[in-house]
């Protein structure tokens, strides 16, 4: 009997967790040389050799294996040529292997848009806050993020540099992997949000759910670790400015703990191909076990107001 190919969407998401883990060794070399080529794309939003050489690495190794799927990076498109040691074909096979959920086995390569952030946290990448770094692969069906890849290139970094980076993946319906979620300690509220964009709303929303702890940290990868973690209860930016390659990736892989990822009414973001880029609802998500809507009515009516 002739062996059955798996369903695209597990077959992706093995894919990514490859070509992720390639960008961040990527991402490390450009550290290790020392000219990081910064670009200034606009104000507080910087870009980088490792920023741009990553984005290769994933288009090229993704559209490699996946003629005519769509694939939308914040780095924008290029045609350059790329060396051949970045292009991987290869798939995580412990991924590859799993049961695909009944819901996905016959997603077509129509319904799905690839969402990549070749690396987050760039301003942080810069100034040498190296964990806060991720690269991100989300994968969207039929506007839903339903799959991702937060890949952290430099967690272990001052401790443990034998076991240097680390890729966790998400499923919808199928779980989490890479890492054992963890739940945050009960009876204190710690908040993590953005320390390179904050503003007097995002600061107004944190004031209103009085936090015991705010953890001001980069990336939105980053911030949804944390989550993940268990060390932090939720991640609230009130605030446009994150776009959907930040989210799409993060939003998958802590729904698939149990957790949650919208804008900060409580609503869903879309990840279709059309879909506009910015976030401008703003970024509220929650570990599994936290009541979201409970914190999104403490947000202030008239900071939400002010996210539309
Ligand atoms: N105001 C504004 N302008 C431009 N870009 C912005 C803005 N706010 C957030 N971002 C992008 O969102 C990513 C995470 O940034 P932060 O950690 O600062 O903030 S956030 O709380 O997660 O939004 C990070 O993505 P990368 O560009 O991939 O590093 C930020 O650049
Ligand atoms: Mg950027
Ligand atoms: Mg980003
Ligand atoms: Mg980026």
């Amino acid at each position: 009997m002739m062996a059955q190919s798996p369903p695209l969407v597990l077959k992706l998401l093995a894919s990514s967790i490859r070509a992720a883990t390639r960008a961040g060794k990527i991402i490390r070399d450009v550290m290790s040389r020392g000219d990081l080529g910064i670009i200034e794309k606009g104000k507080n939003d910087l870009q980088t050799e490792a920023d741009r050489s990553a984005q290769k690495c994933i288009i090229v190794s993704l559209s490699q294996q996946y003629p005519n799927l769509t694939i939308i990076g914040e780095e924008g498109t290029s045609n350059s040529e790329v060396p051949s040691d970045w292009v991987v074909t290869d798939c995580d096979q412990g991924v590859l292997a799993m049961q695909c959920p009944e819901e996905y086995v016959n997603v077509g390569l129509k319904d799905i848009t690839v969402w990549v952030d070749p690396l987050d946290g760039t301003s942080e990448y810069a100034q040498g806050l190296l964990d806060h770094v991720t690269v991100l692969v989300g994968v969207a069906v039929k506007g839903k993020a339903v799959g991702g890849v937060i890949h952290q290139p430099y967690y272990n970094w001052l401790t443990e540099a034998d076991k240097l980076g680390r890729t966790i993946w998400g499923l919808s319906g199928l779980g989490v992997g890479g890492f054992t979620p963890r739940s945050p300690p009960e009876g204190q509220l710690i908040i993590a949000t953005t320390r390179s964009h904050s503003s007097p709303l995002v600061q107004e929303a944190l004031d209103a759910l009085k936090p015991d702890t705010v953890l001001r940290v980069g990336g939105a990868g980053h911030k949804v670790l944390l989550v993940l973690e268990g060390k932090a209860h939720a991640y609230v930016f009130a605030s446009k400015g994150c776009k959907k390659w930040d989210t799409c990736a993060p939003e998958a892989v802590l729904a698939a703990s149990g957790g949650k990822l919208t804008d900060i009414h409580g609503n869903l973001y879309t990840y279709e191909e059309t879909v506009a880029y910015p976030n401008n609802r703003g970024v509220l998500a929650t570990a599994a076990g936290i009541d979201h809507s409970s914190i999104v009515n403490k947000i202030p009516q008239k900071i939400r107001d002010a996210l539309v």
